[in-house]
C-alpha cells in the first residue's frame, strides 16, 4: 500500500456512443439497466443502489471516457488530492454543481499519463435503497477493461501509485487488479496490445440462468456474441461477451473469487494460453475488446 486512501467500489463507468438512443435501448432493453434520468445529450443508467452504474453520453467517436470509483470517506478524498496533486497526476476537484448532477457528495477526477483514462474519485454517493433489477439480477457493475501499449508503465502507476492489488496477472501481458481493500478479483483489468483501447465493461449476474438467458436474448436481437459462454480460469466466473451498436464489448459474469482485507493469497501467475481464458474451451471472435477508443476527454 502506497497511497493514503481505500477504495469502496467501482462506481459507474462513463462511454460516448454514436446514437443514444440506439445505445440506452442496449443497454436497457438487452444488458437489463434500468434509466434513472436523462439530461440533453446525456443518460444515467444503474443496476444499484448507487445513482449510477453506467453514463452514456451522444459523441462523435464511441468509447471509454471515465471510469468512476467510490472511496471511503470525505477524509479519504481529501488525502486522495493531496497526494494525487503531490505525485503529479493534477486532479482538479468537480464543482458542487458537477457533484450535484452525478448524485455524490464530492468527487475529484484526474487524467492517469500512461493509457490517457480520467479517473473519478468520489463519495457519499445517494443511495436508493429499494432499488429493484429489471429482467436481469445484475447483482454489480463488475470491473472495467483496457487495452494498453504500455504495460508496464501503466501497471506500475495503478499498483504502485494508485493502490490497486494485482489479484493474478500473465507478467507483462494481462493484470487483474482488484481495488484495495474491496474484495472482488478484479474491479479493473489491463491487458497487453498494440495501442490503447477500450476493451469491455463487465457486469457480475447473481444468477447462472440470467447468462443463459442472454444468449437467447442476444442471439433473438441479432447482437453478436463475441466470446463464450464459458468460464475464465482466474476468477472463476461464468462469462458471456456480446457487442454494443457501436461494437464495444460488454460482458456479463456469474461468480468470482473473494479476497480479505489482510491475509489474502499472492497474486498467481497464469500462462497466456485458450485454456486460462476459457476453460470450456471458447475462442474469442476478432471483434472481442476492439471496439471503443480511451478517450481525450472525461
Ligand atoms: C479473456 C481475458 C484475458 C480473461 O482471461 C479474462 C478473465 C476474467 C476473469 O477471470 O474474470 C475477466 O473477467 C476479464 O477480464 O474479462
Ligand atoms: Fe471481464
Amino acid at each position: 500500500m502506497t497511497a493514503p486512501f481505500r477504495y469502496r467500489r467501482l462506481s459507474y463507468v462513463a462511454l460516448d456512443v454514436s446514437d443514444l438512443e440506439q445505445s440506452l435501448g442496449f443497454y436497457r432493453d438487452l444488458v437489463g439497466l434500468t434509466v434513472d434520468r436523462r439530461d440533453g445529450d446525456t443518460a444515467y443508467l444503474r443496476c444499484s443502489e448507487l445513482p449510477q452504474n453506467l453514463v452514456l453520453r451522444e459523441g462523435d467517436t464511441p468509447g471509454l471516457a471515465r471510469a468512476a470509483f467510490e472511496l471511503e470517506s470525505q477524509a479519504d478524498l481529501d488525502r486522495a488530492y493531496t497526494y494525487l496533486d503531490d505525485e503529479g497526476f493534477a486532479p482538479e476537484w468537480l464543482t458542487a454543481e458537477e457533484a450535484g448532477e452525478l448524485k455524490v457528495g464530492a468527487a475529484l477526477r484526474f487524467r492517469e499519463p500512461g493509457c490517457g483514462l480520467h479517473f473519478e474519485f468520489h463519495v457519499e454517493p445517494e443511495l436508493q435503497d429499494d432499488f429493484e433489477a429489471g429482467h436481469t439480477a445484475i447483482a454489480r457493475l463488475g470491473h472495467v477493461v483496457l487495452n494498453v501499449a504500455d504495460f508496464a508503465t501503466v501497471e506500475g502507476s495503478l499498483v504502485g501509485k494508485l493502490n490497486f492489488l494485482i489479484s493474478d496477472h500473465v507478467p507483462g501481458k494481462i493484470a487483474f487488479l482488484r481495488a484495495f481493500p474491496n474484495k472482488y478479483h478484479h474491479s479493473f483489468a489491463i491487458l497487453t496490445g498494440p495501442s490503447d483501447g477500450y476493451n469491455h465493461v463487465n457486469f457480475m449476474v447473481s444468477d447462472i440462468d440470467d447468462v443463459g438467458r442472454a444468449i437467447n436474448r442476444m442471439k433473438k436481437a441479432e447482437v453478436p456474441i463475441v466470446f463464450g459462454p464459458g468460464r475464465h480460469e482466474p476468477s472463476g466466473s461464468i462469462f458471456l461477451y456480446f457487442l454494443d451498436p457501436d461494437g464495444m464489448t460488454t460482458e456479463y459474469s456469474f461468480g468470482m473469487e473473494e479476497f480479505e482485507e489482510e491475509g489474502a493469497r499472492p497474486p498467481r501467475e497464469l500462462e497466456a494460453k485458450p485454456e486460462v481464458l476459457d476453460t470450456w474451451g471458447s475462442i474469442p471472435d476478432p471483434r472481442f475488446g476492439k471496439g471503443g477508443a480511451i478517450l481525450a476527454h472525461a
